[in-house]
């Protein structure tokens, strides 16, 4: 992929820019499911990062970047925060509190549609201490009425003293702008850090086999996805074809996942990998074979090591 500059793997060279330009981390923080991976694609302009309806869909710090003629802004995209259950809940906590030492602006993403709780409550206590600007972003306006979101307003301003708050709708669009200009004028003075081409530093393979992940997330009910992670064994480009030959393991907890992720006469797998194949497409430009297995990892959940080793949380 070296001539792809969506995943352009050289970050060393320092992109100076004169005057008035500004630079800096922006953190998405907040509870699972509020929109933060969705507000992160609006933004961009185009898929990035995964998203379900599925809560705790995130597993990376994911970091795209945007740059404008004014600014560069490196967006990091986190595990939703939450009381953690198992060594994975208590890894993508570590990973999404990590994300928030020495980003210039974070930014907390709270559903409108959703009363402000104590989960919430927890969530802005850690950031109370940190030095970062803060922006408020009420997600998913479309949800709610204007008297509604003005109650959403008054209850997260009760919250802290933020230095801004926007509400907007990453389905809509609405003032997804906005947001981005609130950040870029939180930004301090600064260069492009990253070349002003690429968009992502996560590794081809991860962004692939997040995307395969993003498919079973949305097939199937609770249980499953939670028991899932994916690797992505090989991918090499075959030029003669112009396509990308991939194979990719779905690891699960259990012989009965196993049988539920292949279905009848393979009928699940199959349609997981034909709707992966399509994103795939695109994300790559060229046609793609894709190779998907299913193997049995007893507890991988509860196996720190294993976490890391599908690149989840701290360990990338
Ligand atoms: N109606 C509506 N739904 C939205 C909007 N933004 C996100 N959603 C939906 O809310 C759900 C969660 O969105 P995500 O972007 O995955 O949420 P997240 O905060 O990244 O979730 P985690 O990865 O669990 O931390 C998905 O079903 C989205 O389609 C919005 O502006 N309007």
């Amino acid at each position: 992929m070296g001539n792809d500059p969506t995943f352009s793997t050289d970050s060393s060279a320092l992109w100076q820019q004169d005057g008035d330009f500004k630079s800096g981390f922006v953190t998405l923080i907040g509870r699972p499911n509020a929109g933060k991976s969705t507000l992160l694609n609006t933004v961009m302009g185009k898929k990035v990062a995964i998203t379900s309806s599925t809560a705790q869909t995130t597993r990376h710090r994911f970091r795209a970047i945007l740059t404008r003629d004014e600014f560069q802004m490196i967006i990091v995209d986190t595990p939703g925060l939450h009381k953690p259950h198992d060594a994975l809940g208590e890894e993508l906590n570590a990973s999404a509190l990590k994300a928030l030492e020495d980003v210039d602006v974070i930014a907390f993403v709270v559903d409108a549609s959703q009363p402000i709780g104590r989960g919430d409550e927890w969530v802005v206590e850690q950031l109370k201490s940190l030095d970062s600007k803060k922006i408020c972003v009420l997600s998913k306006m479309d949800l709610v009425t204007s008297e509604q979101l003005a109650a959403q307003q008054k209850a997260a301003m009760d919250l802290l003293l933020w230095d801004a708050m926007v509400g907007l709708s990453s389905k809509t669009g609405y003032n997804v702008e906005a947001f981005v200009e609130e950040v870029s004028y939180l930004l301090p003075p600064g260069p492009a850090w990253f070349p002003t081409d690429m968009e992502t530093d996560q590794p081809i393979e991860v962004v692939i086999a997040e995307f395969i992940r993003e498919k079973i997330l949305r097939s199937f009910t609770e249980e499953v996805p939670h028991a899932i992670g994916v690797a992505v064994d090989s991918l090499e480009y075959v030029r003669a074809k112009d396509l990308h030959r991939i194979r990719a393991t779905i690891y699960v907890e259990r012989e009965s996942q196993k049988g539920i992720i292949i279905g009848k006469g393979g009928a699940a797998i199959k349609s997981i990998g034909t709707q992966a194949r399509g994103d795939l497409e695109l994300l790559l430009g060229t046609k793609v074979y894709l190779d998907l297995m299913v193997k049995v990892k007893k507890n991988w959940r509860r196996d720190e090591n294993q976490i890391r080793r599908f690149g989840y949380g701290e360990g990338l």
